[in-house]
């Protein structure tokens, strides 16, 4: 049987068979998903399922135990994809003693971006009005916006958020997820995590985790309709209880007319790509 990771073919990250241990956990345990380009993903799961490791593994900075990660056609933490990705932490990873510009100024001359990414990006951002302050005076959601703005200079085509909306009110999440939005319409892909379960409405497609493992690989609808739910929470307990995922394409979604149950088990790798880390 098929898995996504398998009907993969012009994915932005590919990631079979991954397995990931930290200090004495085994944290993901053979993990097959895979991202489609210009689309917004929610990575869904408990605190401690694994969505950071997941995420830290994509974007090459976790050492892996076995497995294979292609990201944008390349291994994950390959050079070439320096530019090409941006990753945003949960904690904000910019200088509270310089101002909003300041800061995007240095990132922009770090990352090589053109000049005039600083403006573009602060208005993207809506940060115009507090683009003089220090950063260090700033709320949490702004300091995280900032982050989210030095993220977006040089344009990089896939963007993973751990957590972005995390101590956000309700406004300012509506307001990051029309940015997202706006993000996936220019043909920008994003992998968002998130622990609260009604941000998945927002998401084109959902990866659900709980202990390392994937419930679900499947569009918003698709998981609700598989599992008899109308909401996500309800379908991500319907999943536990009955122990089967639901890790369903987008192809294989269409052939069952939106309607078909599928139980999947990760299927080995069709292809191997070119280099594996
Ligand atoms: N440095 C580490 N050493 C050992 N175990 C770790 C380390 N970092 C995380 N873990 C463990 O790995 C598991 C997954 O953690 P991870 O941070 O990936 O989960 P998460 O889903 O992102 O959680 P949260 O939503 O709270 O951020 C947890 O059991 C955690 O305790």
């Amino acid at each position: 049987m098929m898995n996504n990771a398998d009907a993969s073919g012009g994915a932005a990250v590919v990631v079979r068979g991954l397995h990931v241990r930290r200090g004495r956990n085994e944290v993901l345990d053979g993990l097959s998903l895979a991202v489609p380009r210009g689309r917004i993903v929610g990575l869904l799961g408990p605190s401690g399922s694994g969505k950071t490791t997941l995420m830290r593994a994509i974007v090459g900075v976790q050492v892996i135990r076995s497995g294979e990660i292609e990201v944008l056609g390349l291994p994950a933490g390959s050079t070439a994809l320096r530019t090409r990705v941006a990753y945003v932490t949960q904690q904000p990873s910019v200088y509270d003693d310089l101002t909003v510009r300041q800061n995007l100024r240095y990132f922009r001359r770090v990352l090589g971006a053109p000049a005039s990414d600083v403006e573009r990006v602060i208005g993207r951002t809506e940060l115009g009005p507090v683009a003089e302050r220090l950063v260090g005076t700033l709320s949490g959601g702004q300091r995280g916006r900032v982050s989210l703005a030095a993220a977006l200079l040089g344009s990089p085509e896939l963007l993973v958020l751990d957590e972005p909306t995390v101590g956000l009110d309700p406004v300012l999440r509506v307001e990051l997820w029309a940015l997202f939005r706006a993000l996936a319409d220019d043909g920008v892909t994003l992998l968002v995590s998130s622990h609260v379960m009604d941000e998945a409405k927002r998401c084109d497609r959902l990866l659900l985790m709980r202990d390392g493992e994937l419930l679900a690989d499947d569009t918003v609808d698709g998981v609700l309709e598989v599992t008899g739910t109308d909401d996500v929470e309800a379908a991500f307990l319907r999943l536990i209880e009955r122990g089967e995922p639901d890790l369903r394409s987008p192809a294989e979604a269409a052939d069952a007319g939106g309607h078909g149950r599928h139980a999947a088990s990760p299927a080995p790798a069709e292809r191997a790509p070119e280099e594996s880390r």
